[in-house]
């Protein structure tokens, strides 16, 4: 191809001079000049997708058509988050693909907007135990987050008195205010926490009290070195909190009045609210004028601020970060527990996969998470687990099972038309309009809902058909894509399932592969073994027992890899014939790309002998 040639503009007008690189130096321009075209092709079709994104897993929707009653039920659930109070758990179940993911992540996204929006401390995290599997993980991650979320907090409260001492400045070298040297620990107390052994603040209803007990018993204590332990006001009384809004949101102290829906607006950063009549009589005696900026904030100097700052550099301080192994696993939960309850707010665990985590690691993760809430003085935990295995909670603890269980919520399996729906949605943002032909989307539909009404099947079907239609630079998607993406996702399947074979069943499975290539049909597990046994010598491996490799024969029947069935042979008794599920050529290539099976040369000399046994 000339450069005259490369250098046509395309239909585009995207090209090598003219059009990516309109905008690139003279230097850049020779270099296109040699530009031998690869992708200018490839560029002219015009492109079916107008945001292939949408249509991927990572993506998530904004509306899900269907799960309004799941998604509903969930909100009533959890609302009681935004009350102030602990919502039940929840065990949320459903077969893979009917958007168990897709709601919870939602209904969160909206808890934590909602949260904002009045103010009320919650918190939701997200861990996929498919991934974080074990305890320590599961512990680690969490103590590490709340970590991270508790220094935001106090470097915003820092800033937040930082801001209010440079208020103090201004205002006094304006208007020559003499200071009150007088002691402040008074005032500075309404940012401070009740006194570990004040009953009311440690039981759970004095998180409606304006105050945090960090200062509560034994080693939670050194997540806050206060000097400031007797304080004695502080709004603790729990009736106290209906309405008031206490709180120097950014400055430690506890934000109950957001809790009651009443207000704790981000701006009272210094503003001792939940105390404003305590903050009057203060006013009264401190001889400062109203328009003092420490007026209503609860401190009484600068030094009560400087002492609140340290307090709060001291707390930052003491974070410590879960390395991701070697701690003993107490250690990690007491790190997690401290981290969770420094600051007053209620906190929403969503366990994905959670059937993953009991399967490796058992209940333990589970059963400490279910019963912190008797422990915490300032936070609560709730819990969400979702399975797509209904029975694992037949291996909890009866303790465990009826506390995660409060309330279970029911994914069913989406039909034909739902899929339908769902699909229309997205497709409406997906693709260029027109590039869809009427039947693809019913039968992107009628296909997942034949598998189990699986959404993350029918998306990922139309996406590939639109992928497929694209390479063949059609310019609308037809059936007869939809049927070749079908094949294709499917193909890809078997792939991953016969690449992520342990060596023996490939041993198995190449045994059966290459009986089926040498036009052996009704193939047994005898014939099986005895080239199983040849290959195992060949490359070096273990021979296991017939009755092992029958086995895995079943295994393999199971996967849908081979179709194993069991026929009888009149006097001579049963016997299975196993015959090849998969395509012959890709299996075998599969098989090949194994750095083990591609030692073996030439087995034809095995299947000979297969006759000689
Ligand atoms: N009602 C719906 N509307 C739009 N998209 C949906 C809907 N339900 C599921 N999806 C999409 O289908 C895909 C799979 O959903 P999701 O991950 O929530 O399934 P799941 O039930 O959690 O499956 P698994 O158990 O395999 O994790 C996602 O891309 C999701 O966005």
């Amino acid at each position: 191809m000339s450069d005259d040639e490369t250098n046509t503009p395309n239909a585009n007008g995207i090209d090598g001079t003219h059009g990516l690189s309109r905008n690139l130096g003279r230097a850049e321009l020779t270099d296109d000049e040699s530009n031998q075209g690869l992708f200018d092709d490839l560029l002219s079709g015009e492109p079916i997708f107008e945001n292939k994104e949408v249509l991927r897993p990572s993506y998530t929707p904004h509306e899900l058509p269907h799960r309004s009653d799941q998604i509903n039920k969930m909100a009533t659930i959890l609302v009681a988050a935004l009350r102030g109070e602990t919502p039940s758990n929840i065990l949320i179940y459903g077969k893979t693909g009917t958007g168990k993911t897709a709601s919870a992540k939602f209904v969160s996204k909206e808890l934590e907007s909602t949260s904002q929006k009045y103010s009320v401390p919650c918190d939701v995290e997200y861990i996929n135990c498919e991934v974080t599997d074990t305890q320590y993980r599961v512990l680690a991650q969490l103590a590490n987050k709340f970590i991270e979320k508790n220094e935001a907090r106090i470097d915003d409260r820092i800033d937040s008195l930082e801001e209010l001492l440079d208020a103090v400045d201004e205002y006094e070298s304006e208007s020559d205010f003499e200071p009150d040297d007088s002691p402040s620990a008074e005032s500075a107390d309404l940012f401070e926490y009740p006194a570990a052994d004040d009953p009311d603040e440690s039981r759970p209803g004095a998180r409606s009290g304006s105050s945090r007990s960090q200062h509560g018993s034994g080693d939670q204590h050194r997540l806050a070195s206060s000097g400031n332990e007797n304080s004695s006001h502080a709004g603790g009384s729990p009736g106290e909190t209906k309405g008031s809004s206490s709180g120097p949101v950014e400055t430690g102290a506890p934000r109950d009045g957001g809790v009651n829906g009443s207000g704790g607006e981000a701006e009272t950063d210094a503003k001792g609210g939940g105390n404003q009549n305590e903050s009057a009589t203060d006013r009264r005696s401190s001889g400062r004028p109203a328009d003092h900026p420490l007026e209503s904030t609860g401190f009484d100097s600068r030094e009560a601020i400087d002492r609140r700052i340290e307090e709060l550099e001291d707390d930052r301080e003491s974070f410590e970060e879960v390395p991701m192994t070697g701690w003993p696993t107490d250690r990690v939960y007491s790190v997690f527990f401290d981290a969770v309850d420094y600051d007053e707010r209620v906190v929403v665990i969503m366990l994905d996969e959670i059937d993953k985590l009991v399967e490796k690691s058992g209940d333990d993760t589970l059963y400490n998470l279910s019963r912190m809430n008797s422990e915490l003085e300032n936070s609560r935990v709730s819990i969400i687990g979702i399975s797509n295995d209904l029975k694992f909670t037949d291996f909890l603890d009866p303790r465990v099972k009826s506390s995660l269980g409060e309330e279970e919520i029911v994914f069913p399996p989406y039909d034909a038309n739902q899929l339908r729906d769902i699909l229309q949605h997205r497709s409406e943002v997906a693709f260029k309009s027109g590039a869809l032909s009427d039947d693809v989307i019913p039968l992107c539909a009628a296909f997942a809902a034949q598998e189990h009404g699986d959404a993350r099947r029918a998306l990922d079907l139309l996406r590939t058909a639109g992928e497929l239609a694209e390479r063949a630079q059609a310019e609308t998607i037809v059936e007869e894509h939809v049927r070749q993406a079908q094949d294709k996702i499917e193909l890809d399947r078997v792939v991953e399932v016969v690449r992520t074979l342990p060596t023996q069943s490939k041993l198995v499975l190449f045994s059966i592969i290459m009986l089926e290539k040498n036009g052996v049909h009704s193939i047994n597990t005898g014939e099986v073994f005895n080239i199983y046994k040849r290959l195992c010598e060949e490359i070096d491996a273990d021979v296991l027992t017939q009755r092992r490799v029958t086995d895995l024969i079943s295994e393999l029947d199971m996967l849908g890899i081979v179709n194993a069935v069991v026929v009888s042979k009149g006097r001579y008794g049963r016997t299975k014939e196993i015959s090849l599920s998969v395509p012959l050529e890709e299996t075998e290539a599969v098989l090949l790309s194994d750095s083990r099976l591609s030692d073996i040369d030439d087995v034809q000399p095995f299947v000979q002998a297969r006759f000689e046994n």
